[in-house]
């Protein structure tokens, strides 16, 4: 499991760390990452020696951090210029380090122009809003040279704890962070600001009770979650999941889900509804019955029969997972419910649910999706090119980074939910039915999508590989 803790949580770990350390012990770590990053980048594009680097230096350590690697960079013969934001309040150590080891401090930003390498040290988890004056001045014109930027922590302008970007912010290629994952690397729009992230230990811990505000599930994770049949398995001890999914007009999202949901670990599916699954999937039980899960919603139309389904799917007793149409037909607080229920929207749908535009939903993802999981009392899958999923009785949200963007084709909403519905059946709770089903829905695009372009319906057919690559 990777975690990313809240700003105020880093600075109180980092208090601990630093009394039992050496002064400024602590950011040499941290620098001596980033040189190394930087090196590393600087190889892959030629050389290290005689390359430019042009660093761009805040106010506070975020820019200590960017000279400290200076120095080291300039030690190993690169040509090391550093651009300061505000000169009287740059790092002082920072600044002499550079100065000794031979790089130089300059006032004119022309030097981006032949640099290599560009190193955002503009502002760290201690940057608020967007950036501004002389710093936007500095990033757009580092933008402009077009060399690749590596971000310092975070990239600059983003905020740390949200992801949320309010102004001008950097767009890095890769970012380097230091002692744990900062929440805005991990959701978007902050973190399509940060390219790649490399994390470099400081040696930071967190006690047990600090909770951190997000995690991402790695592929040990999900293998632990997976169900897994025994000797003593049968059909219906491996769960039953039934399906109130497609309708007339859209038959083909009952084939797709009721499709994912058989190569979802369960022991049978039951269809509900008016399409012809049946000759696509022999196995399938045609009508309905005892079930462990159900899934409404996909392709369902929104018409008086496709109420009717939903609402007799959210009178049973057993945990549902809502999508697509059955999202947009939920009256408010319909989920007073015995039996716990997921609901799976775009940024469209949650705003059509918290009565909000897509736009506020987009630019405050973490804070949606929470407030989704609380006002309708549902485990929430936010989807996106980062899948955010939120529990109503914890604070923490999971996000999923084990995707591409194939993922975003027509369909591939009903095949997430047959997969997310079958892990329910098979007994996974319903945060985390619904983590590993992301995980399980990115891991089939990016299987897929290696032969080529990707329709929903080889996201059914790539499922059982990968499955079995992560059980491996
Ligand atoms: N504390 C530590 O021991 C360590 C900190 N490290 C580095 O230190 C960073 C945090 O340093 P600081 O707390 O000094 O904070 P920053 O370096 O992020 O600088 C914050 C300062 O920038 C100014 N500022 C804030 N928002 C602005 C905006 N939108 N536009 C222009 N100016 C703005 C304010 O004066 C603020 O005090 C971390 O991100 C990390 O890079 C690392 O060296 C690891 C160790
Ligand atoms: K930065």
């Amino acid at each position: 499991m990777r975690y990313a803790h809240a700003v105020a949580d880093v600075r109180a770990a980092e208090r601990e760390l630093m009394a039992r350390l050496p002064e400024g012990a602590l950011m040499q770590r941290a620098a001596f990452g980033l040189a190394t990053v930087a090196a590393d980048m600087l190889r892959d594009a030629g050389s290290v020696y005689g390359s430019r680097v042009a660093l761009l230096v805040g106010v506070g350590d975020n820019g200590g951090d960017a000279l400290y690697a200076g120095a080291l960079l300039a030690g190993r013969g690169v040509a090391v210029h550093a651009l300061l934001a505000d000169p009287d309040r740059a790092h002082e150590g920072g600044l002499s380090a550079l100065r000794d080891a031979g790089g130089r401090i300059v006032a004119d930003a022309a030097v981006l122009d032949q640099a290599d390498l560009v190193v955002d040290g503009l502002l760290g988890i201690g940057g608020r809003g967007g950036l501004r004056g002389e710093f936007a001045r500095l990033a757009e014109a580092a933008h402009e040279s077009g060399a690749p930027i590596l971000a310092v922590d975070l990239p600059s302008g983003i905020e740390a704890d949200t992801g949320e970007v309010s102004g001008p912010a950097v767009r890095a290629d890769v970012t380097v962070t230091f002692g744990t994952h900062k929440p805005g690397l991990f959701v978007d729009p902050g973190a399509s600001h940060a390219g790649i992230v490399e994390f470099v230990d400081i040696g930071l811990e967190f006690p047990p009770s600090v909770e951190p505000v997000l995690e991402n599930l790695q592929v040990q994770d999900v293998r632990a979650l997976l169900p897994a049949p025994g000797r003593s398995s049968h059909k219906y001890s491996r769960g039953v999941v039934g399906l109130a999914v497609g309708s007339e007009r859209y038959p083909g999202a009952a084939l797709l889900a009721v499709g994912a949901a058989l190569r979802s670990g369960v022991g049978a599916v039951r269809y509900s509804g008016p399409v012809d699954v049946v000759s696509s999937y022999p196995e399938v039980i045609a009508g309905g019955g005892k079930v462990q899960a159900w899934v409404v919603g996909s392709g369902l139309g929104r018409d008086d029969e496709a109420v009717r389904r939903l609402l007799n799917v959210l009178a049973t007793d057993v945990p549902v997972v809502v999508d697509a149409d059955g999202l947009r037909l939920l009256p408010r607080k319909a989920f007073e419910r015995s039996a716990p229920t997921i609901i799976t929207p775009h940024a469209g749908e949650a705003a059509a649910l918290l009565d909000v535009t897509a736009e506020q939903i987009e630019g405050q993802r973490l804070e949606y999706v929470r407030r989704l999981a609380q006002s309708y009392d549902a485990t929430v899958v936010l989807k996106g090119p980062l899948t955010l999923i939120a529990g109503p009785q914890t604070s923490r949200v999971r996000v999923n980074t084990h995707a591409g963007p194939v993922l975003a084709t027509a369909g591939s909403g009903d095949v997430l939910a047959g997969i997310i519905g079958g892990l329910l059946a098979g007994g996974l709770s319903p945060y985390d039915a619904a983590s590993a089903g992301a995980y399980l829905h990115g891991a089939t695009g990016l299987l897929a999508a290696r032969s080529g372009p990707v329709a929903a319906g080889d996201l059914v057919a790539s499922l059982p590989l990968a499955w079995h690559n992560i059980q491996e």
